[in-house]
């Protein structure tokens, strides 16, 4: 491994100091006081909605501070926009990529720099830097041809082209494999190596205590503490960053044995909806009752056509493809698989799960209009209900908000994240399918979230949980299959499985996948 230039004592790249920001009278950060040092990886930890995105966008000169300053290299700077950041040396690693999926590498980069040079010379570049840091990338491929760890390259490279002194990354490795997660190490390692720093915002404290040389914890916007994560167990990360020890996961009851099933797919193959999709062939799966089942996989293999069949969303024209409780629904929109007891949580909380300008009793009806749960009098929506209703959500997945009823929008990813799988699961549904049940979402309340659908599955309902999220699988699924190309893998138990062998195996490298067998353990 490269030796990193951290040093502990050495004077500060970039240095935050007093930065307050409100949103109207709300104080999402603080006072806080940043100091970033040449070489580091600095972990930027908090639990949802303490204040982390705001001062990163601050930083990258996305947001304006209310009050405070920033000091780059000991001068005062004024960060008005991300342009002014680049050319300082500051460049930002997003969490979802602006990759334009038809056009090249070399394409998607030069539409990001501001200066002109020809296509070869800048592939040329590309290959030199792919080169130099460990990131493998051919300039001429397609965007839509490249796996999501490659997509991630690009945008690394992207940034690295403008000569970063400082980058800041958010939750990168929540969409890659282990595999892609350690070679993303060696990268940074390498960027340390040359006097690089990188501020890392992630919720895998486990990663953060194997990469990062410090770490600045916030809570309720304020700095509540820094320190050497290598010098902390990852639970004591976690209870700096909640106030309060993390509960353990508890699923002393073993899933039931035979049980009926209640979501059942049987054979179910559709064409791909458009030209960068992936198509679904043949696969078949059952959940029982009592039984949480992971689906496994990287991102772009099929989740979301999965999802969108199992849901109804995209309904196709085989019933008996999928069943809810033995009725076949394969042909059924969402609203009446919903009438039959079922639930859907999509991956993208922001926009599919909720109505950003609505406000939270606004979207509490949007998935149970149909099945009344007590919201309709007389057929007409009771607003005191809704508005109970979602007070009840907040209450038990303990949704941080500013206001009573705010707008969707303005909750942080991870409080939404809380409100929209509250929400389904308040239903007790027979059959429950979510998609990255607590992607963004920190360790306490990944906690209550994971239990939730632990009770809620052996209380009797079907789990199904489609996750990028290895851990998260292992922990609470009971059996798991990987999908990869469109195929899905047998379900194996999970108890006896390594994260490295699924890891394997969502890579394509594992045993070679059976799904045209068209079996699938569910027992
Ligand atoms: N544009 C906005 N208007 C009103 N409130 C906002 C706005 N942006 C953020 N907030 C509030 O500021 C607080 C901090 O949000 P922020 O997104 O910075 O948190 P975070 O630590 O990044 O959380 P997460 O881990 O969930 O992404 C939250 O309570 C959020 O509701």
């Amino acid at each position: 491994m490269a030796q990193s230039r951290h040093r502990p004592d050495s004077p500060p790249l970039l240095h935050a100091i007093g930065i307050t920001k409100l949103f109207g009278s709300f104080k999402a950060n603080d006072g806080i006081d940043l100091a970033i040092r040449p070489g580091e990886i600095h972990a930027l930890l908090g639990e949802n909605g303490a204040g982390k995105s705001t001062l990163v966008k601050i930083l990258y000169g996305v947001l304006q501070p209310t009050e405070g300053r920033i000091l780059w290299k000991g001068q005062p700077v004024g960060i008005p926009n991300p342009s002014t950041a680049r050319k300082l040396g500051v460049g930002m690693v997003f969490q979802h990529f602006s990759l334009f999926e038809a056009l090249t590498v070399v394409e998607n980069i030069a539409l990001a720099l501001s200066d002109r040079k020809s296509r070869s010379a800048l592939a040329r570049e590309i290959e030199t830097i792919s080169l130099e840091y460990g990131l493998p990338l051919n300039p001429c491929s397609v965007i839509a041809d490249l796996s999501v760890g490659e997509r991630q390259r690009v945008e690394i490279v992207r940034c690295l082209l403008q000569n970063p002194e400082l980058i800041i990354m958010d939750e990168p490795t929540s969409v890659l494999t282990p595999q892609e997660a350690d070679d993303l190490f060696v990268t940074l390692d390498r960027l340390t190596a040359r006097g690089c720093a990188v501020l890392y915002i992630s919720h895998r404290l486990e990663e953060v205590k194997r990469i990062c040389h410090h770490a600045t914890i916030l809570r309720h916007g304020k700095v509540v503490s820094e320190c050497d994560p290598q010098k902390e167990t990852a639970a004591k990360l976690a209870t700096m960053m909640v106030g309060v020890e993390v509960r353990k996961l508890s699923s002393d009851l073993p899933p039931p044995q035979n049980t009926r099933t209640r979501l059942s797919v049987q054979n179910l193959s559709m064409p791909q909806p458009h030209p960068f999709a992936v198509a679904l062939s043949n696969i078949t799966l059952e959940v029982k009752a009592g039984e949480v089942m992971g689906i496994a996989g990287i991102a772009g293999n099929g989740q979301g056509e999965l999802f969108d069949a199992l849901s109804g969303e995209r309904p196709c024209h085989a019933a008996n493809s999928v069943s809810i409780d033995g009725k076949p629904c394969g042909d059924m929109g969402v609203t009446a698989r919903r009438r039959m007891g079922a639930a859907f949580v999509p991956e993208e909380r922001l926009g599919h799960g909720a109505v950003p300008r609505m406000r939270l009793s606004d979207n509490v009806l949007l998935t149970r209009h149909a099945t009344g749960d007590g919201l309709l009098r007389g057929g007409v929506l009771n607003p005191d209900a809704a508005r109970e209703l979602s007070d009840r959500v907040s209450r038990s997945f303990d949704v941080r908000k500013g206001t009573p009823d705010p707008e969707a929008g303005s909750l942080s990813g991870g409080n939404l994240q809380k409100f929209v799988i509250g929400r389904e699961i308040d239903r007790q549904p027979g059959v429950l399918v979510v998609s990255q049940p607590t992607w963004g979402v920190d360790a306490g309340a990944a906690a209550i979230i994971r239990q939730a659908l632990i009770d809620l599955a052996r209380s009797g309902s079907a789990i199904l949980v489609i996750s990028q999220d290895l851990d998260e699988v292992l922990e609470i699924a009971d059996h798991v299959a990987v999908i990869s190309k469109g195929h899905l893998s047998p379900s194996r138990p999970t108890s006896g499985l390594t994260r490295e062998e699924i890891g394997l195996l969502m890579g394509g490298m594992g045993e070679p996948h059976s799904a045209d067998r068209g079996t699938a353990y569910a027992g």
